[in-house]
């Protein structure tokens, strides 16, 4: 069984090449973290007391404005970072995807990063392997496989990343973002893809801004503010807490009906 728990986690971030006074006056007020200045190395706390129990099956949105620690979190539940103070417990293979692009090397084929950044997911080779005819038809991407990836134009990069990173099994699904703002067009195709991913995977944990794609890969959900949990619950409650009216008024019927709510 997948788990995660984190019992009274802050993640600090020293910043040792700052001028405590300046760096305080630019960034107070304009983004979420908060920066201590008590000490002679300037900390922003990114991430304050945080205390989070996740099991088998959740399916849990990050929301919060810019700078709430959305992406630091994720970072502490893929155990990237570790807690300044308190504790994090992690158990399963955790498929973190953060950024489309990392992981991919340059100067080697298509198909040859396919491999690899399988094998970074936590693919064994031979289920690599076997998938590798699918991402290919799914990325439309023809002979340009055989090629470098330095070759290809940004669409072409994204539609093969997200070819790999949805073909993978993943026990605790990690996503940040990047993965919503590719090109609508392909957004579409790759929705399914999305979907029957999150299906397939143990546990997700997906920050996002937007509401459609949360609704449809989600069930629950956390606020995130300031580097506090502000509230945890439905994603419904918790997105209409945070934006202020309940997110359904604005979606399409079409949306309404993808996601599985009646207008
Ligand atoms: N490596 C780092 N070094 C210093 N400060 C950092 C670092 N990473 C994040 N922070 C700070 O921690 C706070 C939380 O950042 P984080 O990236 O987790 O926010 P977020 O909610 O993901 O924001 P966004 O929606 O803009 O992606 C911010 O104040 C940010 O400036």
């Amino acid at each position: 069984m997948v788990s995660i728990d984190v019992w009274n986690a802050s993640v600090d971030f020293p910043i040792f090449d700052a001028k405590t006074r300046s760096l305080k006056k630019q960034v107070l007020g304009k983004v979420g973290g908060k920066i201590g200045t008590e000490t002679r190395v300037p900390i922003v706390e990114a991430l304050h007391d945080i205390t989070l129990s996740l099991r088998e099956g959740d399916r849990v949105a990050l929301v919060g404005h810019n700078g709430a620690g959305k992406s630091t979190l994720l970072r502490l539940l893929a155990g990237i970072y570790e807690p300044t103070r308190g504790a994090a417990k992690i158990n399963g293979k955790i498929a973190p995807v953060f950024d489309l692009a990392v992981g991919m090397d340059q100067e080697i084929s298509g198909l040859e990063n396919i491999m690899i950044r399988g094998l970074f997911l936590g693919m064994p080779r031979k289920e690599m392997e076997k998938r590798v005819d699918d991402i290919a038809e799914f990325s439309e991407l023809g002979d340009y496989l055989q090629m470098p990836l330095r070759t290809y134009s940004t669409g072409m990069r994204v539609r093969l990343a997200l070819g790999i990173v949805t073909s993978i099994d993943p026990e605790i699904l990690i996503l940040d973002e990047g993965i919503g703002a590719v090109d609508a067009a392909f957004m579409a195709k790759a929705r399914e893809r999305l979907v029957d991913l999150v299906k397939r995977s143990g546990m997700l944990v997906f920050a996002s801004h937007s509401d459609d794609l949360l609704f449809e890969l989600c069930n629950t959900a956390i606020w995130m503010d300031e580097g506090h949990m502000k509230m945890q619950g439905t994603l419904r409650e918790v997105l209409t807490a945070y934006k202020g009216r309940d997110p359904f008024e604005h979606m399409s019927a079409e949306t309404l009906k993808r996601i599985g709510e009646s207008v």
